[in-house]
């Protein structure tokens, strides 16, 4: 297997991303998900409408980001409203065999689960890089913490899930487009994704986490051999 470099790492994501857009249909309301794999999605959509492989697609937006890509190719957005999308394309940062996930590295997990909770499927697009056995392998999990009294709160996390740090990768803390801070915990070896989610989220000041647990019905994982289809056990 070659190594991945950024370049053949991208050339991936976006295999993965049309596998998955092939799957949406004309009429579509679909959820717009965020991030550099994410982004070859919008793209494909956008190139469909445009060619007219595909018509009357609505997008909903996961971020500021996916909002201003979706209208340079051209794909009509509406806010988020309770009626479900029919489908949502979406990356992630792990992706376990169960295909529960870790999502929130590009700081857009509160809004991607608001809408990505109302559709029927959740398509996730991945290169393979992002396959693990367990959940916290790779990458930590990041939570969503309210701005005011954010270091109460970091204390309060602090005290279940050590080692972790406030996102910050300058002078000042990176800042969600919800106005929110993001804390990313170091997971601990052996947990329980559900109860360690229930726990995480019972903690005053925290928004959101970015585990996606149960909701996505398959993913595109794409590696140099080929694009592999999993779906959940
Ligand atoms: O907040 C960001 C999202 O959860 C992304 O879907 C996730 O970080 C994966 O992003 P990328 O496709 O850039 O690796």
């Amino acid at each position: 297997m070659s190594d991945p470099t950024p370049l053949n790492l991208e050339t991936l994501k976006k295999e993965a991303a049309l596998r998955a857009v092939e799957l949406v249909q004309s009429g579509d309301r679909v959820g717009l998900g965020t991030g550099s794999t994410a982004k070859y999605a919008i793209e494909e959509i956008g190139r469909r409408l445009k060619s007219g492989e595909l018509t009357g697609i609505v997008g909903v937006s996961t971020s500021e980001a996916s909002e201003k890509l979706a209208r340079e190719v051209g794909i009509p957005t509406e806010t988020l409203d309770p009626r479900p999308l029919d489908i949502a394309i979406d990356g992630a940062d792990e992706i376990a065999p169960n295909l529960d996930l870790v999502k929130g590295l590009g700081g857009a997990l509160v809004r991607e689960k608001v809408t990505e909770v109302q559709a029927r499927r959740l398509i996730i697009i991945a290169d393979h890089t992002k396959i693990v056995g367990t959940l916290g392998e790779k990458a930590p999990l990041p939570i969503e913490i309210l701005k005011f009294g954010f270091l109460s709160t970091i204390e309060r996390l602090r005290d279940f899930l050590p080692g972790g740090r406030l996102r910050q990768p300058g002078a000042q803390p990176y800042e969600t487009d919800n106005g929110n801070y993001i804390y990313d915990a170091q997971l601990p070896r052996d947990f329980n994704p559900v109860e360690l989610e229930r726990r995480i989220k019972g903690t005053l000041g925290v928004v959101d986490t970015g585990f996606f647990l149960g909701m996505a019905e398959r993913a595109f994982v794409a590696a140099p051999d080929g694009v592999r289809e999993l779906t959940r056990d």
